[in-house]
């Protein structure tokens, strides 16, 4: 059963002018650069992809970052590691938050480069360091890698769609140059169980939703997980915390049921714990996303 099913979110903060005015400022960056660092959420790293990213970036050099690997499971990371092989593409795991693989990244970008001032040459040009921007959906962890990649906080956080700014460059080495400011991808609507998945991690941006039906869908979302891969996610992980079992309810009416059990019948507060415990790590490394088969 798929989820949009059974939920329609109403998103109503990305009106398409805004939509509009993050594509354009993302473009903008996007044309200045050599190198993308697209970011995604290890979570749901199909999710925090927008479709139209590949006809963006064009044939510039791209460098996947999978951020978050602390809120997976190392199996996990392992069978998204062979699935992007198997789609060509290398995919590099950081932990923005604490600095794992950050190097790595570095290293990719600037090894981009050396094709770049090869072809300088070839045409009798000088060499230049190369110039990379960071990418991706709201709240992945593009400020906290630029700060990672500079070893030090530039970036306070990422300039909000619609607002412009001026673009400066950071140097990150002799080789290597960033944007300071992040791309932001803006949301694409059209894709419910996508827009769901976002709401859930909070990589949506300022858009507002509502949180119980968020919350019901992270639990629906969670039983079908167990189901199919129980395996490899930590065991009972909401029970664990509630003492509220959601196996035999649908997520709405766990979320009745839990409400109940401890918040005095307060579903929206309820759902707002759910959704922060989850956030926080605090229910365990639970992945949203598998590999497709
Ligand atoms: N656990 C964990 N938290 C992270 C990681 N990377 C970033 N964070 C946290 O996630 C939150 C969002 O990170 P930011 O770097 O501000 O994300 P952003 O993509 O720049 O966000 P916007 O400014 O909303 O576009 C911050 O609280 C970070 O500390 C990570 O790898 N693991």
């Amino acid at each position: 059963m798929s989820l949009t099913q059974n939920y329609k979110l109403n998103l109503i903060q990305w009106y398409p002018g805004h939509i509009a005015k993050a594509e354009k400022q993302l473009k903008e960056q996007l044309k200045r650069v050599d190198v993308v660092l697209e970011v995604r959420d290890a979570r749901i790293p199909l999710a925090t992809h927008h479709p139209q990213i590949d006809e963006w970036v064009g044939d510039k050099a791209r460098i996947l970052v999978l951020n978050r690997l602390d809120m997976i499971p190392p199996q996990v990371r392992s069978l998204w590691v062979d699935w992007f092989k198997h789609q060509g593409q290398v995919a590099y795991f950081t932990n923005a938050k604490q600095g794992q693989g950050v190097v790595a990244i570095a290293k990719a970008a600037q090894a981009a480069g050396v094709k770049l001032n090869q072809r300088r040459r070839d045409r009798g040009m000088l060499p230049r360091p190369v110039r990379a921007v960071v990418i991706g959906f709201p709240n992945v962890g593009k400020s906290a890698l630029i700060n990672r990649l500079l070893g030090k906080r530039v970036v306070e956080s990422a300039a909000r769609p619609g607002v412009t700014r001026s673009l400066r460059w950071v140097r990150i080495s002799e080789h290597l140059e960033l944007l300071d400011a992040p791309g932001v991808i803006p949301l694409k609507m059209g894709n419910q169980e996508a827009a769901i998945k976002l709401a859930i991690c909070d990589d949506i941006g300022q858009a507002s939703y509502d949180h119980q039906l968020v919350a019901s869908a992270f639990i629906d979302l969670l039983n079908q997980l167990q189901e199919t891969a129980g395996n490899l996610l930590p065991p009972s992980p909401v029970y664990t915390r509630y003492q509220v079992d959601p196996v035999m309810y649908t997520g709405e009416s766990y979320l009745q049921a839990l409400a109940e059990h401890r918040y005095q019948g307060d579903q929206e507060r309820t759902a707002r714990h759910l959704l922060t415990d989850f956030r926080k790590g605090l229910l365990g490394t639970i992945p949203l996303e598998l590999p497709p088969k």
